[in-house]
């Protein structure tokens, strides 16, 4: 069964790991797709060429795909990228706000500028981009969907991540209040609380074999999360299965939050 056949999905952070996977699975579902996505990050992870690779993926499951490269921190980017979803497809159905970059540094003497900018992509840019979409999905006249990547990281913390948990759990308040704003229009606002899934941002943090079978064996499941694990809950949620689902966040960690012994 297609879930979004018909409708148009815009993804924030969709060239690498879970948006990519969102990006190809909403594709997969029916959807005509807008990509957004961050030079400057690709290139830190060595990938410059992310971005034609899913495009092409997409184009051959048969779906229209546009791309379109900025920073969701400027407030800009969320406009450009409606203005852009309304120009290719003619109107925006679903929102996948994803992006989000996570460098792990320890909090006593974490650089002002990386505490900065984790939230200003995380937190500010999937307010920017949900303020954007929920405009235009209100104009439109319709409702529509939002769902954002928030983290398991908004229920508990992380020594090397005081800086960026906060921005998680600010998503996750992001769609609660916006879920009652934009309940009125139609409008269903929800989250993912992905555990620890294998992508580039976490490459680095589990390249020591001892994090990774510990992080592994805190997973009742026994295996780190896939992004299309984390793609296949985001299509539920952006999807009229859902449609009674409103202001809710969905764990998808494998049991992990819940393995205290
Ligand atoms: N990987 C994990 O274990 C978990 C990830 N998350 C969240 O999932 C989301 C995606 O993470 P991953 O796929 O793991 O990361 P990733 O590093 O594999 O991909 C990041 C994507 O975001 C884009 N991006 C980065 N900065 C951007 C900016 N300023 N503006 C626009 N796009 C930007 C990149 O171009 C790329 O497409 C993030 O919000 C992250 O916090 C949440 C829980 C767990
Ligand atoms: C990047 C980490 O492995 C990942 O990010 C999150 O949001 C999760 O809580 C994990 O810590």
């Amino acid at each position: 069964m297609k879930l979004l056949e018909g409708k148009v999905l815009i993804v924030t952070g969709g060239s690498r790991g879970i948006g990519r996977a969102i990006a190809v699975e909403a594709a997969r579902h029916g959807a005509d797709v807008l990509i957004n996505y961050y030079r400057d990050n690709d290139a830190g992870y060595g990938r410059k060429t992310a971005i034609d690779e899913v495009v092409g993926e997409i184009e051959a499951l048969g779906r229209r795909v546009v791309a379109l490269e900025g920073n969701v921190a400027d407030p800009q980017t969320g406009l450009r990228l409606v203005d852009a979803a309304v120009q290719a497809f003619g109107k925006v159905d679903v929102l996948a706000a994803n992006a989000g970059i996570c460098p792990f540094h320890a909090f006593l003497d974490i650089p002002l500028e990386d505490f900065r900018r984790t939230m200003e992509v995380n937190l500010h840019g999937a307010f920017y981009v949900t303020q954007a979409v929920a405009r235009q999905m209100k104009a439109q006249g319709h409702g529509g969907a939002i769902v954002a990547t928030s983290s398991i990281s908004a229920l508990v913390g992380g020594g090397q991540q005081a800086h960026y948990t906060p921005t998680k759990a600010g998503v996750h308040s992001l769609m609660q209040s916006c879920a009652v704003a934009l309940g009125p229009y139609g409008i269903r606002c929800n989250s993912v609380m992905p555990g620890t899934i294998a992508t580039d941002l976490n490459a680095e943090d589990l390249a020591s074999p001892e994090k990774l079978a510990y992080m592994k064996g805190r997973v009742p499941l026994g295996r780190l999360g896939e992004p299309v694990d984390v793609a296949n809950c985001v299509v539920f949620l952006a999807s009229d299965l859902a449609r009674y689902v409103n202001g809710a966040a969905l764990l998808v960690d494998g049991g992990l939050f819940v393995n205290l012994q």
